[in-house]
């Protein structure tokens, strides 16, 4: 189990609670929209092709060596098209900043998103990092340099 601790934004609205898995073998938390005073009342309507940063009233610490993933949620992107253009969005351990999720209307309506609303969903991962080295020339394989569809389409 990797314990992420958060902090409640000036202003926020506590009773949302923190992000929640819906079930037991959940692999996302669901992140709910989290709206200044202003806008709690009206929320937000997306038109098609419209982009918003919806704030989730948290910050986060996650531990060295993991990261955090903000993925769509599947029923509203079929129903709706609700989408995160930058998805998988990505949380670095060392950010200390507002958790908000980029959200896009790829559907054809305006959607309408109300305080309160599961918007999102945030995956927990562990991070590998590399080195990175520069050399003459690198081992060859039987693919050699063939790629985007070299192996054919059936
Ligand atoms: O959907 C997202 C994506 C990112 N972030 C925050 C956390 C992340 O650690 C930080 C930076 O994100 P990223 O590295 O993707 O953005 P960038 O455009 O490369 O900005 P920077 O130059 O600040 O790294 O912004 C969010 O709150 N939501």
């Amino acid at each position: 189990m990797v314990l992420i601790t958060f902090t409640w934004e000036e202003g926020a609205d506590r009773t949302l609670g923190l992000p929640a898995y819906a079930s037991d073998g959940a692999a996302g938390a669901d992140l709910r929209a989290n709206f200044p005073a202003m806008q709690r009342d009206t929320g937000i309507t997306l038109q098609p092709g419209a982009r918003s940063l919806v704030p989730t009233g948290l910050r986060l610490a996650i531990p060295e060596w993991y990261e955090v993933q903000l993925r769509p949620r599947s029923g509203l992107a079929l129903k709706h098209g609700l989408t995160l253009p930058n998805s998988p969005g990505t949380i670095d351990s060392d950010y200390r900043g507002p958790l908000g999720v980029i959200v896009m209307n790829a559907g054809d309506q305006p959607f309408h998103i109300d305080h309160g609303m599961r918007i999102a969903q945030m995956i927990v991962a562990p991070v590998i990092r590399a080195t990175f080295d520069l050399v003459e020339g690198l081992d060859e394989t039987a693919r050699g340099g063939g790629g985007f569809g070299s192996t054919g389409h059936g």
